[in-house]
């Protein structure tokens, strides 16, 4: 599928409104924000920080906001008009628009997928899990550290993004016992894979796309394990098993699609965890989850990221 991948610099002010704006009225698929103030706080970092500032090319000069648009159905003369419209709108309540440009261009949608894998490095995650790329060594800080071997390839899933750790995090707090876990959205498979290393009793990972089954599967052999299998099925679909943990780390709206068969894929006692809802989509899926008679047992923000633990209400 071709993307139309629309740019626009301005200051950091605009970002929530415009992120917003561009992702709920102009149906954007996905946005990417690109903003100096973290580059040079994730530069401030010591020797385990996920982006390097001197390999950082074309360091934004304040906010990129990149958002991505079905290409055949995009009319981008209008997208840039409203969305001049909605700046000149947001400098009327007095907000700093900095010097705005926009620009555009066509995008494979792979290249969107790549986007957040630009600086890969090893990433000390936690006391109890590593991400190693495949290329590098590292020396564990923990003898009984688990590594996760990885090489994402075309599927999103480097364990760099927010998103990722946030679901990380919190399978580390739900693992409490040999769990059979099912990892929707699987890319890459690190989560399937942190799953099994977590000491998972075993562990399905699905995706809709071709390339991260085939990631996934790469990934698992690069690994060792035996106990994960990869299939490729859209969201709960064709999936008939019950599991003692559903992670899913995907868009607001795919979850919202998700959420009504949580019930019937989930064992006695299951857990949920999702992770991808920029802070703006919370209430959505806090109403949607409510009315499926499911309750947040956990919520974690990071920037504009959430990440929720979940289980059935209690009867
Ligand atoms: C944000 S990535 C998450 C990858 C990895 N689990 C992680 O946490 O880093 C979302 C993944 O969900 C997959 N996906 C999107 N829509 C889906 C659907 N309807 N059913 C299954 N997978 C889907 C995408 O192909 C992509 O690999």
């Amino acid at each position: 599928m071709k993307l139309l991948a629309v740019k626009v610099e301005c200051s950091h002010e605009l970002e929530d409104g415009l992120s917003f704006f561009m992702q709920d009225e102009l149906d954007a698929q996905g946005i990417e924000s690109r903003k100096r103030s973290d580059f040079v706080a994730e530069g401030q970092k010591h020797d385990s920080s996920l982006v390097e500032l001197d390999d950082i090319e074309n360091l934004p000069k304040d906010l990129e906001l990149t958002a991505y648009f079905d290409y055949e159905s995009a009319d981008k003369k209008d997208l840039i008009k409203k969305i001049m419209d909605k700046i000149a709108e947001m400098k009327s309540y007095g907000l700093d628009t900095g010097e705005v440009s926009i620009s555009t261009k066509e995008v494979a949608d792979e290249d969107w997928n790549t986007a957040w894998q630009k600086y890969y490095h090893v990433i000390d995650f936690s006391r109890h899990l590593a991400i190693v790329p495949e290329w590098e060594d590292y020396q564990p800080a923990f003898s009984d550290q688990k590594l996760i071997r990885l090489d994402p390839g075309l599927a999103f899933g480097t364990g760099g993004h927010t998103t990722t750790q946030l679901v990380l995090l919190a399978m580390e707090r739900a693992l409490v016992k040999p769990m059979s876990v099912l990892d929707v959205g699987t890319g890459s498979g690190i989560l399937a894979i942190a799953a099994s290393k977590l000491g998972a009793s075993q562990v399905l990972g699905t995706d809709i796309s071709d390339e991260a089954v085939t990631a996934a599967k790469e990934n698992i052999a690069l690994n060792n394990i035996d106990s994960i299998d990869v299939r490729k099925a859209n969201l709960l679909k064709d999936i008939d098993e019950k599991y003692d943990l559903i992670v899913a780390n995907i868009l607001a709206d795919i979850l919202l699609e998700l959420i009504p068969d949580l019930d019937s894929h989930l064992n006695e006692n299951g857990k949920v965890i999702f992770s991808g809802i920029d802070y703006l989509q919370l209430p959505k899926i806090e109403k949607a989850l409510a009315e499926n008679n499911f309750e947040i047992k956990m919520k974690m923000q990071e920037g504009r990221w959430i990440g929720l633990l979940i289980a059935r209400k209690p009867d």
